[in-house]
């Protein structure tokens, strides 16, 4: 049986605008499990990121409950909240946000000592083990401004998962990439995820949906649709993709 990391109940979140409130998320229940790479999609504004920085406290939600490790982080002070982000959640997001004044390297190791999860030499060691893996270890002293999109979303990912995050969010990882770069990213991730790191990515691109091991969907607020899918394999990943536009499609997507 898969065991739940995040468990959402009742999630609602709305925002003030023009003298009124709109209302988002109104009453999200959803469980993500360990080891799966579950992409959330739905139309344009469904949703979707906010259910992301609500589920990783990045935003706080203003009603429900995110139960993570037995505790409510809807609830929890802002200092240990801050330090739950920092130990066991890793994030990528569609700009890759690297500090230009770092190296690629330090962009990777200075959030690695941070967290305060490990020695310094072992955030070095991996550092440089992922920036192999991850086929930037030549550019270990460029500046982000010396390398490309793909480079930089490389570097990106290796930084946020430096310090082996419980949970990796990831919100539109390729929106700002070309096609052969957004490959790359996704081989990664789903490299990643097959290594037993659990993901939970947001994506309006249904090839980047086609890395999933779950499909979620959402609409007003909810979620409508939950598709399990076996594990991506690249030999099928024509028939994936039929079968996925074709569950999108029976979403209205
Ligand atoms: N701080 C805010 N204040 C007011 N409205 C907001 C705020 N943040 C988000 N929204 C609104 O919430 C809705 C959902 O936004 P969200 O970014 O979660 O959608 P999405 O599904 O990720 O969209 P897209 O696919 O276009 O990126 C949008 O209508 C957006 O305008």
């Amino acid at each position: 049986m898969k065991k739940a990391i995040l468990s959402a109940k009742g999630l609602c979140r709305s925002f003030a605008h023009n003298g009124g409130q709109i209302h988002i998320l109104t009453g999200m229940d959803v469980d993500i499990y360990e080891k799966d790479f579950t992409v959330i999609m739905g139309a344009s504004g469904s949703g979707k990121s906010t259910t992301l920085y609500a589920l990783s406290g990045m935003d706080r939600a203003t009603g429900g409950q995110v139960i993570y490790g037995g505790e409510d982080i809807v609830r929890m002070s802002e200092k240990k909240l801050c330090a739950l982000r920092h130990s066991d959640f890793g994030f990528i997001f569609q700009q890759m946000h690297l500090v230009s004044n770092l190296t690629m390297f330090e962009n990777i190791t200075v959030p690695g000592y941070l967290s305060k999860t490990r020695s310094a030499a072992e955030i070095d060691k991996r550092a440089l083990e992922l920036m192999d893996k991850m086929g930037i270890s030549h550019l270990k002293t460029h500046l982000p401004s010396q390398c490309s999109g793909g480079e930089q979303q490389r570097c990106a990912i290796a930084r946020a998962v430096i310090h082996e995050p419980v949970l990796l969010f990831a919100d539109e990882p390729t929106g700002a990439l070309n096609k052969k770069n957004t490959t790359e990213v996704l081989d990664l991730l789903t490299d990643l995820n097959r290594a037993g790191q659990s993901i939970l990515m947001v994506t309006h691109d249904a090839r980047a949906a086609c890395r999933a091991s779950r499909l979620l969907y959402i609409e007003d607020g909810r979620v409508i649709g939950d598709l399990e899918l076996t594990p991506y394999e690249k030999q099928e990943e024509h028939s994936r993709e039929q079968q996925i536009n074709a569950w999108l499609a029976s979403m209205e997507w």
